[in-house]
């Protein structure tokens, strides 16, 4: 398949949607391992992909519409330990940042069936996620509420063991016989007997054995847990979902549209196969980084023909002795480029001392390589890559068109836009290339684009799309080049570490950013609420409400946010302010204290907002 280009792209997400229907209407045309695979290799196409940003739908025809007062959303998945240990850290650094130590971790089993929210009277699926469909007669036909009605949200599941005796020649899986039952206004035979011996089931999430332990624990005990709890539940499963129990820290790391970032689901293990290293091949990033790729002699996985495994930088090489002639076993699950699992004879690697592309001597930070050289064709090619592809508004400049261009002299933005059709013709592009491209050069800069898209097409590191949007909701884009590291930190979301690669960064962009805003692009604010001028006496501030409130709790903190407050739900030594209403707890009161935050009653920090 070739899935380079537009079309492949387009094509590969028709492919998704229809497996999608065919899979929730109970008629599979794939395994969910392959389904998965397409579904990673879309992401590495294209991480922004409309397809990959929402709950996957489902459709019951004929049956009445629900809207969920919250949305039902899917999982994000961890494939290996890596994933969860990443997943633990995020949300470990989440709770510090509002004063939770040692966050507490929850596992439960993952059931395989159809989604469902029971809130005693409407019985709902999933849908798409916003809306689901009525199916509260599955009960009627003599589904078992476990536990009980009206306990949120759960699974639509047939016993194992009774699937496995009865069934299993008849279904492929539990699940159709579920979404049959769900969807048909008469039952089959096989349906009504499963019915009428109680194997038909709806599990309310709460009813379900459970895990509860520190992260550390969570990463290193991985299996064991999900081994024992695998053996106390007798439905079918698809891993296990890990989340942080602790209420503030879930609202504080909050949701995308297609999942709950305190939660992760942890899917089975891939397939793992032995093979050798060969050779191992650098590559140069858009941000100078030299990595290498371990080229492994041909070995079959998971239907697959492996040539390449991911090996991150140069310390994951010595660290685990990945040289040539190393044995490796490597693992393909989610992903497309399969990883490393375990060394099986080490090796040691010989590292680069030039740079692939430019031979300028590499330098070394921490686990990395870096070629420091700004001109380095390799680096220049992939940031203008970049720019195009992240602003989205002009086609045209594929890699070996930009890799013309660089080896033409032309290898930084404030070259490009200077570029006219007769300069692409004598670079020894065609008449109507060179037409199609001195076009592009005017559209990228005429057409709307919005700010932060803009801020990050510049390939700062730490300024993707969502750290720009988030940072343009506090400071308008022209000043960016100047914030400090301070201010930058003081945003809900930017640590240290990421505020001072944006002002590193910026330092090298800064000058192009201001050549290009020079050019006049057309480019859209963001639109949020931002925080008033610097006088403003909540602007910048972290604040955290406590106690009942004279107004809603919600209210003063949606107020609070439109001045420009960063509220918080815990006090720590980043909370200027803390509000207390009425009957607040003396912890929290003495913690302040101690900590030295400004304690103010609700009548006096309504007077400080009003100026007074
Ligand atoms: N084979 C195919 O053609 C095909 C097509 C589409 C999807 N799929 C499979 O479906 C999955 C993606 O579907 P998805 O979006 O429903 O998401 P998902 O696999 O991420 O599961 C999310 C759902 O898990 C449920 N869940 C089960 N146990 C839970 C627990 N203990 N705690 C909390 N939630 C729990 C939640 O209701 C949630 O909606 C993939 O694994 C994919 O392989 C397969
Ligand atoms: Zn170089």
């Amino acid at each position: 398949m070739n899935i380079n280009t537009d079309t492949g792209i387009a094509e590969l997400a028709a492919r998704l949607e229809h497996y999608n229907a065919a899979y929730r209407s109970g008629a599979p045309e794939i395994s969910d391992l392959e389904y998965d695979l397409l579904v990673e290799t879309l992401r590495g196409l294209e991480p922004e992909h409309p397809f990959l940003q929402r709950v996957e739908p489902e459709e019951f025809s004929g049956r009445p519409e629900v809207r969920h007062p919250q949305p039902m959303l899917s999982t994000e998945k961890a494939y290996t330990r890596e994933d969860l240990a990443r997943f633990v850290a995020r949300v470990r650094k989440e709770a510090e940042e509002i004063g939770v130590l040692n966050p507490l971790f929850r596992v439960t089993p993952k059931l395989d069936g159809l989604a469902g929210r029971d809130d005693g009277t409407v019985f709902a699926t999933r849908g798409n996620g916003e809306v689901g469909y009525e199916v509260s007669s599955a009960f009627a036909k003599g589904m078992v509420p476990e536990g009980g009605r009206g306990l949120g949200m759960g699974e639509m599941v047939v016993v194992r063991s009774y699937f496995d005796a009865h069934l299993a020649g008849k279904f492929e899986h539990p699940r159709n016989l579920v979404v049959g039952i769900v969807s048909a206004d008469t039952v089959n035979e096989d349906a009504r007997r499963a019915l009428d011996a109680g194997a038909v089931r709806f599990v309310p999430y709460a009813m379900l054995p459970r895990w509860e332990g520190d992260g550390d624990e969570l990463v290193r005990c991985m299996e064991d847990i999900a081994e024992e709890l695998a053996a106390e539940v007798d439905y079918p499963l698809d891993g296990m979902v890990a989340e942080a129990v602790d209420e503030d820290v879930r609202r504080s790391m909050g949701a995308t549209n297609h999942h709950h970032r305190w939660q992760i689901a942890i899917k089975r293990k891939g397939d793992t196969a032995r093979t050798t290293v060969e050779d191992v091949v650098w590559q140069v990033g858009r941000t100078g980084k030299v990595t290498p790729v371990l080229c492994v002699a041909a070995t079959s996985l998971s239907g697959a023909t492996i040539r390449r495994v991911t090996a991150h930088n140069a310390g994951f090489l010595e660290k685990n002795g990945l040289g040539v002639g190393a044995e490796i076993e490597i693992i393909r699950s989610g992903e497309v480029i399969p990883k490393v699992e375990a060394v099986v004879h080490a090796a040691a690697p010989e590292l680069p001392a030039e740079c692939p592309s430019c031979a300028a001597k590499l330098i070394r930070e921490g686990d990395f390589l870096l070629c420091p050289d700004e001109h380095c064709p390799a680096q220049a090619v992939q940031a203008l890559e970049h720019w195009f592809k992240t602003l989205g508004n002009a086609d045209w400049f594929g890699r070996k068109t930009l890799e013309r261009m660089a080896a033409a002299g032309y290898d930084e933005l404030e070259k490009v836009y200077e570029l006219g059709e007769e300069d692409f013709r004598r670079m020894g592009f065609g008449p109507v290339q060179s037409s199609n491209l001195a076009e592009a050069v005017l559209l990228s800069r005429t057409r709307p684009v919005e700010d932060w898209r803009f801020l990050a097409a510049l390939g700062v590191e730490g300024l993707g799309t969502g750290d720009s949007r988030r940072l343009l909701e506090n400071f308008r884009l022209e000043e960016v080049p100047d914030l400090t590291a301070e201010r930058i930190e003081a945003i809900h979301g930017f640590g240290n570490v990421t505020a001072r690669s944006i002002v590193d960064g910026m330092k090298r962009r800064g000058p192009t950013l201001r050549h290009m805003l020079d050019l006049g692009f057309r480019i859209l604010p963001t639109g949020a609420a931002r925080p008033a001028d610097a006088a403003a006496p909540m602007a910048g501030k972290h604040v955290v409400f406590t106690g009942k409130m004279t107004a809603s709790r919600e209210a003063m903190q949606e107020q609070a946010r439109a001045l420009g407050a960063l509220v918080q739900s815990a006090v720590n030594a980043k909370t200027d302010y803390l509000v207390c209403g009425e009957k607040v707890g003396a912890a929290k009161l003495a913690k302040a204290r101690q900590i030295g935050t400004r304690i103010l009653t609700e009548q006096e920090y309504l007077a400080l907002v009003d100026g007074k």
